[in-house]
């Protein structure tokens, strides 16, 4: 297995926020201070900025026109793409090592069970082979995801950050590390926070980036045990407001047990992705699921959430949790009214996602299929 280049982003509080900046809907040319900028803080080892520009200069705009090309169609791809890059970034780097199908030697890290209801495979597989019509062998699975998470976050309407390029495939696939390294939704606050610290992410970040489920589907299985059974008590979750429990349990039918893992609560605070069609719920269709933009479709990417999370209004155990903290609960008031300072904060933690431990050449490869190694 060859070495990977722990990449040791610099971190900086103190951010020009040129660097960063909103989109509507698709991403204007980057606005950048200078190419320097974007290296110093895409600090990360080999990776270089456009690392396309002679041997595939479109490959980012393909990568961006396939993204939102299905997402107008099916707007449930976003974030369905913006989940498929935490998965596979937080299991042995951002090596596109979640998208490989099962094959001798090779354990999937698809069927491990916390990554039972991903979604997205599909989406990747549309973009590589438009990449390889136009740039045979040239660009990577692994680059191909983070390219377009950061337009899925782009087109809900959260900000636009500069990614560098030039990351390479990996040859396996990590099941048991996906099973038992996976944060779960049912762990606490300092469960969650120890999963993001051996990432090299502090309380703020870690904040920052559970924003990310300011959009997409949440199947009712996650959340059973807190409108139902909380802790073996027989009784809810104690921490989740009074008509929000209502709201949930209406959406996630107790009777539906048997086959729960087919109903969805369609979440998704406020981003542009529910006005265009999150109603119904992606994964099943025959299911209605529940919109969260009951204050208003228009709000911005994030806001939302944190003020949900302030009123006792998350949807996972896992989210609530964020108030269980002194810290944790300072970033959630602070990104619940600083828009721009959420905005910011969560660029920059998607740029340090992206670039965890990356496999850069001469290790690792380019795969022609992203679901096969060879
Ligand atoms: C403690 C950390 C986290 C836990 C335990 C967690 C857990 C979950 C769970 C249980 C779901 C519902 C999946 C389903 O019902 O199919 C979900 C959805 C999602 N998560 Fe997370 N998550 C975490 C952090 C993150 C991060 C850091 C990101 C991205 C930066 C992210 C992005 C998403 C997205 C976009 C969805 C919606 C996916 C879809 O619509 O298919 N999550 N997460
Ligand atoms: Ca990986």
């Amino acid at each position: 297995e060859p070495k990977k280049g722990i990449s040791t982003a610099r971190w900086s509080s103190s951010v020009d926020s040129s660097l960063v900046f909103s989109a509507s809907p698709l991403p204007q040319p980057m606005v950048l201070s200078s190419k320097k900028d974007v290296l110093e803080f895409n600090d990360s080892g080999s990776l270089e900025y456009n690392f396309y520009r002679n041997s595939c200069p479109q490959a980012e705009q393909i990568v961006r026109a396939v993204v939102q090309r299905l997402h107008e169609a099916r707007p449930d791809v976003g974030p369905a793409l913006l989940r498929l890059v935490f998965h596979d970034c937080f299991i042995e780097g951002c090596d596109a090592s979640v998208l490989l199908d099962a094959a001798e030697g090779i354990d999937s890290e698809k069927e491990s069970p916390p990554n039972e209801t991903l979604r997205g495979f599909d989406v990747i597989g549309i973009i590589k082979s438009e990449l390889e019509e136009a740039c045979p062998g040239v660009v990577s699975c692994a680059d191909i995801l983070v390219l377009a998470a950061r337009d899925s976050v782009a087109l809900a309407g959260g900000p636009f950050y500069p990614l560098c390029t030039g990351r390479r495939d990996s040859s396996n696939s990590f099941s048991d590390l996906a099973t038992n390294e996976l944060p779960s939704p049912f762990h606490d606050l300092s469960q969650t926070l120890a999963s993001f610290a051996s990432r090299g992410f502090d309380e703020r970040e870690a904040v920052s980036l559970l924003g990310a489920h300011s959009v997409g589907v949440i199947h009712c299985k996650f959340l059973q045990n807190r409108l139902y059974n909380f802790s073996g008590t027989d009784e809810p979750d104690p921490s989740v407001e009074t008509r929000f429990l209502n709201l949930m349990r209406s959406k996630c039918n107790n009777t539906h047990t048997s086959s729960f893992s087919s109903s969805a609560t369609v979440y998704s605070y406020g981003s542009s992705l529910s006005s265009s069609g999150a109603q119904q719920s992606p994964s099943s269709p025959e299911e209605p699921g529940m919109a969260m933009d009951y204050e208003g479709p228009r709000s911005p990417f994030g806001t939302l959430y944190y003020h949900s999370l302030l009123q006792g209004r998350g949807i996972l155990y896992v989210d609530q949790q964020l108030m269980a903290g002194e810290e944790t609960g300072n970033w959630v008031r602070a990104y619940a009214s600083h828009t721009s300072l959420f905005r910011r904060d969560f660029a920059l933690a998607m740029m340090k996602l992206s670039n965890l431990q990356v496999l850069t050449a001469p290790t690792g490869h380019i795969r022609l299929n992203c679901s096969k190694v060879g």
